[in-house]
C-alpha cells in the first residue's frame, strides 16, 4: 500500500530549540498511529509541518505523495483536531459543524449528529460558553465526522472526562473499522490508548526513539523479578531499561527479541515473570538522557533504582 505521509531527515529549529532532529518515517495508508512522547518531545510541531501549518528547517515531507503546503488537493483530505482550538468568538456549535462540513468533502452528517448526542453538547451554545471538555468534545466530532483519509488528533481529550474519552474510543474503532483511514493519535494516556494503536511513533527531544508494530512491542518488553543474580543472567539476554533493588532481590524490565520459550527460561532461573504495558515501555525509554536506543546494549544503559 503507498504510503499516506513520508518524511525524510526532517528537522524544525525554533530560535535555540531544536524541535525536531532528523526525523524519518512513513506513515502507511488505512492504520491507526500512536504519536508518543513526554511533553515537549517535538509532537505537536511534526503534526503541524505535516499539515502545512508550519514551516521545516531542512528535510522533505509528502503528504499523498505531493508537497502539501498550499495544496488544496493534499489539505481537503487532511483534518487536524488541535489541543487547544480557538474559535471566533461569535460562533455557535453549530455554525463550527457547518463549517466543518464545507471544508470537509467526506463529512457524515449523520455520525456529527450521533456523536452531539453522544457527547451531550448543545448545538445553539455559542462556543465561547461550552466547558473546556465540551470544548474538546466538539473537536472529537470533527475530527471523526470529517471522515478525513489523514486525520491528526493532537492530545485532543483536554478536559474530557472518563465516560466522554470512552464514547470517543468507542466511536473511533467503530468508524475506522467500517471506514479505514491514516489517524494518528498523539496523546499521553497511554494505557487508555494502547489496545487502540496498530503503530508506535516515539519522539524524544526531537528524535524519533521508536518507529514499531504495536504487537511486535507487546511481546518485546517484560519485567522480571527475583534473586539479583538470576535477574543479572535473564537481563543478558536483552537490553536492561530499568531495575528497582529491594535488598537481595531486583526487579527489572527487559526489551529483547522474547519467543514462546521466555517463559520458560524465567522459570528456570526462579524468576517471575510479567508482560510490560506500552506506556511502561515508552517510560523507561524517555526517562533518563541515557536511556538506551532501540537494539541498543544494555550495559550501562540501564536506569538503576535503587529504593534501599
Ligand atoms: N513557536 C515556538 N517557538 C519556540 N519554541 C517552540 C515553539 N513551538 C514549540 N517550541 C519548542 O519546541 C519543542 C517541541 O514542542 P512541541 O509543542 O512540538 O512538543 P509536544 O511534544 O507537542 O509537547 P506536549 O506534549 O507538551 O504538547 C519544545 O521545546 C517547545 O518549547
Amino acid at each position: 500500500m503507498s504510503p499516506a505521509v513520508t518524511v525524510t531527515d526532517l528537522t524544525k529549529r525554533y530560535r535555540g530549540v531544536t524541535a525536531l532532529d532528523r526525523v524519518s518515517f512513513s506513515l502507511t495508508e488505512n492504520r491507526i498511529y500512536g504519536l508518543l512522547g513526554r511533553n515537549g518531545a517535538g509532537k505537536t510541531t511534526l503534526m503541524q509541518i505535516l499539515t502545512a501549518q508550519g514551516f521545516a528547517t531542512s528535510g522533505e515531507v509528502t503528504v499523498f505523495g505531493q508537497q502539501p503546503y498550499e495544496n488544496e488537493q493534499v489539505l481537503s483530505r487532511v483534518c487536524f483536531i488541535k489541543e487547544s482550538q480557538t474559535y471566533p468568538s461569535n460562533l455557535r456549535v453549530h455554525h463550527v459543524l457547518r463549517a466543518a462540513r464545507l471544508v470537509h468533502p467526506g463529512w457524515d452528517e449523520k455520525l456529527a449528529q450521533q456523536l452531539v448526542d453522544d457527547f451531550r453538547l448543545p448545538p445553539q451554545r455559542n462556543v465561547r460558553k461550552l466547558s473546556r471538555g465540551m470544548l474538546s468534545s466538539l473537536g472529537i466530532v470533527v475530527g471523526l465526522a470529517s471522515r478525513a483519509p489523514l486525520t491528526f488528533f493532537d492530545e485532543p481529550y483536554l478536559g474530557l472526562d472518563a465516560v466522554a474519552r470512552q464514547i470517543f474510543y468507542d466511536h473511533l474503532l467503530a468508524d475506522y473499522t467500517e471506514h479505514p483511514r491514516t489517524i494518528v493519535l498523539s496523546t499521553h494516556l497511554i494505557d487508555e490508548v494502547s489496545d487502540l494503536i496498530e503503530h508506535v511513533l516515539l519522539i524524544d527531544q526531537g528524535r524519533l526513539l521508536l518507529d514499531a508494530e504495536a504487537e511486535t512491542l507487546r511481546g518485546q518488553v517484560v519485567t522480571v523479578s527475583g534473586p539479583v543474580a538470576a535477574v543479572d543472567e535473564f537481563a543478558r539476554t536483552g537490553a536492561e531499561l530499568h531495575r528497582v533493588l529491594l535488598g537481595a532481590t531486583a526487579r527489572a524490565t527487559v526489551r529483547g527479541d522474547f519467543g514462546p520459550a521466555v517463559h520458560d527460561q524465567a522459570r528456570s532461573l526462579g524468576l517471575g515473570l510479567e508482560a510490560s504495558s506500552l506506556q511502561e515501555l515508552v517510560v523507561r525509554l524517555t526517562t533518563n538522557s541515557n536511556a538506551p536506543a532501540p537494539g541498543a546494549d544494555s550495559a550501562g544503559a540501564a536506569s538503576k533504582e535503587a529504593v534501599r
